[in-house]
């Protein structure tokens, strides 16, 4: 019976079974922790119940707290709509109860679910539930008590452990660190864990409030050092982030003044966090990211995704190879077609150089690299595709190339095979012009290293088919990507948009602010790094590629600047060969290279736009809206042509395909918290200044005039004048 409901059987036993379900995770919606209380009020007061067992419905303990009621807090600024999950119910009714409570613990206890299986006076789990307190993800911390029980139960350094980096454990970690009591198959859950429950009750074994111990926190002097070591590295690793302070704050609270006062501070912090911009951005980017799978006319029509079972991947280079590695590291057979052996053998060389990276990381044993890598065929015959069920083209960007290569795989491949290119820029329609298969054509654009970055823009164009759409998705999720649906247009929706990421950062240069100083502006945000590190590392070849396409797409909004020819001229390459804007030596940081500005100073003698030949006199705070607010303005017309589904697919594009804060929310969700108002009066100064590169799009205008947010994609037609809907 899915649904949301609790409910509560007694046995003749004389436990009571209290079953919460709320599909799919068991999240604590209000009316299952109303639900609770009231079944637990039953329990108490029922004289045939000794002890009870608390379970999830459906194979799952409990995913925590309703995240859905953070987001209706943040968007009321109603703190009344977070129901007192931490004193009222873990502590009041179950930890302080005259009756004893076993949590049943299957598939995952996280969050505030573990924190209520805290509260009980024992915990039974099957050995794969997976345990944690990932609170600070959301930009908050444990609110129902995590803080103070959890160093209670498993010691301080695990506890920081888990708290602080958001590290979930499996039941047998958790039974190492007295987390779990016991560990029983799925079948005998519920029956070891009413016996416990009864044991408890009859005092065969111990009645164990958590709150109230001490014996695992160690001394005091211990204690401050390992809280203090914590706050340092927790300010080195999360210097945006407030909730990680907050989380020891609480901690320490607790060992200084007791568990209960622990609670209370907790509690109080809890609240005021929640109203944080770094929860509201956080929650933001939780949802949207799940929201990405919904794509209406795709997952909404009732299609099954087919199964992919060998997919072809044309090309050996840097993306193919990634790709490769990506699809095998999941189990799906590969075959690798190159042009000639030489190449082939190269490409076959960088999977395997790929997987033995994730070996020295520790993530793959040298046992399932030998596995893994037996899914991999290489072949140079087209013939070879025959029992194909996708192909991915992943060669240069050549038009002529793309689309004899796309000729060839629609005739060998067999009609239900999808023919996947992973363009980064060209049109896909003229790529599949020379073909009757359009509805079968998509795009598969990785990042690179493709094995590595975690976004799939999955590009379909009008004549794409739904079906092949979703199998796409499909096979995105599992190899572990986040695949967001785009519409088809140059550069698509991350390229297109952080188009003038860089040329901006070239104009700021050119108008005479520094190189380096740009770069600490843009990583002070939270970026990765800034705009003129990036092209050392990502190699000035993609930069001079794109540069001729997007001029041309993007006619009177894009800036020239010859800085890079000027680079690869002087000898320098980036990253590729130690020497870019930053010099790179193995072992030690990149350090920026004076010797640079003479390649700087040359390009900008070219260019010569410096007001009366002297540099601007710009703020950080200017050279950061220039070069984020075009990225905007260009985020506004990706919007308008409805190349994104929704203006929070863009905010998951932005943060997982270009590194933009997380903590931010995303692009579009972080340029609502600025204003549209002050982005469009700042764009049209500049454009007047500087010209048709900021000039503010219709888009952003239609908003910035009515005082709406960029995020509102669809406006009444009264709304909305002279704008597309
Ligand atoms: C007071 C407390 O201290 C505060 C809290 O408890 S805050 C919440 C703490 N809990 C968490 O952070 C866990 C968040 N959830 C997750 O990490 C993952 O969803 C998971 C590991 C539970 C499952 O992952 P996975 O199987 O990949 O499925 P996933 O797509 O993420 O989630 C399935 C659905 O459950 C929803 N969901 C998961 N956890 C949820 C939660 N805590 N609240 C509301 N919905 C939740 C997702 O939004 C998604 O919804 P959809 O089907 O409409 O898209």
């Amino acid at each position: 019976m899915a649904g949301v409901w609790v409910k509560l059987e007694v046995g003749s036993d004389g436990v009571a079974l209290i079953t919460i379900s709320n599909p799919p995770v068991n999240a604590l919606a209000p009316a299952v922790i109303a639900g609770l209380k009231e079944k637990y009020t039953e329990a108490m007061n029922r004289s045939d119940v000794k002890a009870i067992v608390l379970t999830g419905d459906g194979g799952k303990f409990c995913g925590g707290f309703d995240i859905n009621v953070f987001a209706e807090v943040h968007k009321t600024g109603d703190l009344k709509l977070l129901p007192d999950l931490s004193v009222e119910l873990v502590m009041n009714m179950v930890e302080d109860a005259k009756k004893p409570s076993v949590a049943a613990i299957h598939g995952l206890a996280l969050g505030g679910g573990l924190e209520l299986a805290m509260g009980c006076h024992a915990r039974i789990s099957t050995p794969e539930a997976q345990l944690g307190l990932p609170e600070l993800t959301l930009g908050v911390i444990p609110g129902s008590g995590g803080t103070q029980r959890l160093p209670r139960l498993v010691g301080l350094p695990k506890a920081l452990e888990m708290m602080l980096m958001s590290k979930t454990i499996r039941a047998k970690e958790g039974k190492v660190y007295g987390l779990i009591d016991d560990i029983t198959s799925p079948d005998d859950l519920i029956r070891v864990s009413r016996h416990w429950a009864l044991e408890i009750a009859e005092r065969r074994k111990p009645w164990i409030n958590s709150l109230h111990r001490t014996d695992k926190l160690g001394s005091l002097p211990e204690a401050r050092e390992m809280l203090k070591t914590a706050r340092q590295q927790a300010k080195k690793m999360n210097l945006h982030m407030p909730q990680h302070q907050v989380c020891l704050d609480a901690i320490e609270e607790g060992i200084l003044f007791g568990g209960y006062a622990g609670v209370l501070k907790e509690a109080k912090v809890f609240n005021e966090l929640v109203l944080s911009n770094t929860s509201r951005g956080l929650t933001h980017v939780f949802l949207s990211q799940r929201a990405t799978s919904k794509v209406p006319g795709v997952t909404d029509i009732g299609l099954k995704p087919r199964p992919i079972k060998v997919v072809a991947v044309i090309g050996g280079g840097l993306m193919g190879s990634g790709i490769s590695t990506a699809l095998i590291l999941s189990g799906t057979h590969v075959i690798l077609k190159e042009i000639d052996s030489g190449y082939l053998q190269k490409g076959l060389k960088a999977v395997e150089s790929n997987l033995q990276g994730l070996v020295k990381k520790g993530s793959l044993t040298q046992d399932k690299l030998k596995k893994t890598l037996s899914l991999l065929k290489g072949v140079l015959e087209y013939s070879e595709l025959k029992n194909v069920d996708m192909v991915i083209e992943a060669v240069i960007e050549k038009v002529p190339l793309k689309q004899s290569i796309f000729s060839e795989i629609e005739k060998v491949c067999p009609p239900h095979c999808i023919l996947a290119t992973n363009t980064s820029t060209i049109d896909l329609n003229i790529i599949g012009d020379k073909t009757n298969s359009q509805d079968r054509i998509v795009g598969a654009h990785f990042f690179s290293p493709a094995h590595v970055m975690p976004l799939l823009e999955i590009v379909r164009t009008e004549k794409t088919s739904p079906q092949v759409i979703l199998d796409l998705m499909t096979v995105g999720k599992a190899i572990k990507k986040v695949p967001v649906v785009v519409g088809n247009c140059t550069g698509f929706a991350v390229n297109r948009t952080f188009f003038p990421y860089a040329q901006a950062a070239f104009m700021l240069v050119h108008l005479g602010v520094d190189v380096f100083r740009v770069d600490r502006v843009i990583s002070n945000f939270g970026m990765p790094m800034g705009p003129f590190q990036l092209q050392d590392v990502a190699g000035y070849g993609v930069a001079l590629a794109v540069r001729k396409i997007f001029a041309s797409a993007f006619e009177g909004r894009t800036f020239e600047s010859d800085l890079v020819d000027l680079m690869v001229e002087s000898g320098r390459n980036g990253k590729a060969n130690g020497k870019g804007y930053y010099l790179y030596e193995r072992g030690s940081k990149p350090k920026p290279d004076p010797s640079v500005q003479a390649v700087i100073e040359k390009s900008k003698r070219r260019t010569n736009i410096m007001p009366g030949g002297k540099p601007v006199n710009v703020s950080d705070q200017e050279i950061l809206e220039m070069i984020l607010f075009p990225v905007l303005n260009e985020a506004c017309r990706v919007m308008d042509e409805g190349v994104v589904v929704r203006a929070s697919d863009l905010d998951i594009a932005s943060i997982l395909g270009m590194g933009f804060p997380k903590f931010r929310g995303g692009l579009v969700f972080w340029a609502d918290t600025v204003g549209s108002g002050y982005i469009y009066s700042r764009l049209s100064k500049w454009s007047e200044e500087y010209g048709g590169f900021f000039k503010p799009s219709l888009y952003l205008e239609v908003r910035a005039k009515k005082g709406l947010p960029l995020s509102m994609t669809n406006l009444a037609p009264s709304e909305a004048p002279r704008a597309r809907l």
